[in-house]
């Protein structure tokens, strides 16, 4: 049997990613394994190292992006962040699906390589609404919350493209987003279950 379909949750910064990865990963035990990322970013409170990224230097990063060490990499508001190829190899060792949450240059690297995802963006309702969300989740400093707006500006056209993405979620209403979600994902979800 195949393994299941890895998962790429893209979208712009506060759009909900994290919000929804987290009640899909807890409602369905043993069936996700998430891709730790490693970025330059500094820890919020409560990150942890490992668990949320692998939080690293630029020279060390640029220096495992030279030995071939990433599948993609790319700089967002300022810093690096970037997928390993071990982090992958990880989840799909267990034969879980693999979610990697990455920027939209994430997503056009990841569809260079042979990986095969489902691609998902997650969208705010409005950018009013995204601005707010940022700046109540109080993680961002006002010179970062207006490059993480910027991005999203960018990242809000790219998402119409056709072909980009498998499907686009508008993450108004968090139940009705999340149903969405998992429908997509009732078949790779089977496939893990039965497998199990
Ligand atoms: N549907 C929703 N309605 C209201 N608030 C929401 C909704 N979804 C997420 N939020 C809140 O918006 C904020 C941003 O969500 P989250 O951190 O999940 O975004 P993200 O896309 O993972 O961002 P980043 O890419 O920066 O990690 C959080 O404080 C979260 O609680
Ligand atoms: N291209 C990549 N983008 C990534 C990766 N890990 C996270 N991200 C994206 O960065 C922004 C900001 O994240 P934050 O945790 O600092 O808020 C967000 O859009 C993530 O999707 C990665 O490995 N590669």
């Amino acid at each position: 049997m195949s393994g299941p379909r890895p998962l790429v949750l893209s979208g712009p910064s506060g759009a909900g990613k994290s919000t929804l990865m987290k009640r899909l990963m807890k409602e369905h035990e043993g069936v996700f394994g998430f891709s730790v990322s490693h970025t330059t970013r500094s820890p919020r409170p409560g990150e942890e190292n490992g668990k949320d990224y692998h939080f690293t230097t630029r020279e060390a990063m640029e220096e495992g992006i030279s030995r071939g060490d990433f599948i993609e990499n790319a700089e967002f508001s300022g810093n690096l962040y970037g997928t390993s190829k071990a982090a992958i190899e990880d989840v799909l060792a267990k034969n879980l699906i693999c979610i990697l949450d990455v920027d939209i240059q994430g997503v056009k690297r990841i569809k260079d390589t042979d990986l095969n995802p489902i691609y998902i963006s997650i969208q705010p309702p409005s950018m009013e609404i995204l601005e707010k969300r940022l700046r109540d989740r109080q993680t961002e400093t006002e010179e970062s919350l207006q490059k993480r707006l910027d991005a999203a500006r960018i990242d809000m056209e790219l998402s119409k493209e056709p072909g980009v993405f498998d499907i686009v979620i508008i993450n108004d209403d968090l139940e009705r987003a999340y149903e969405e979600l998992k429908d997509v994902l009732t078949e790779e979800i089977n496939k893990v279950r039965e497998a199990q």
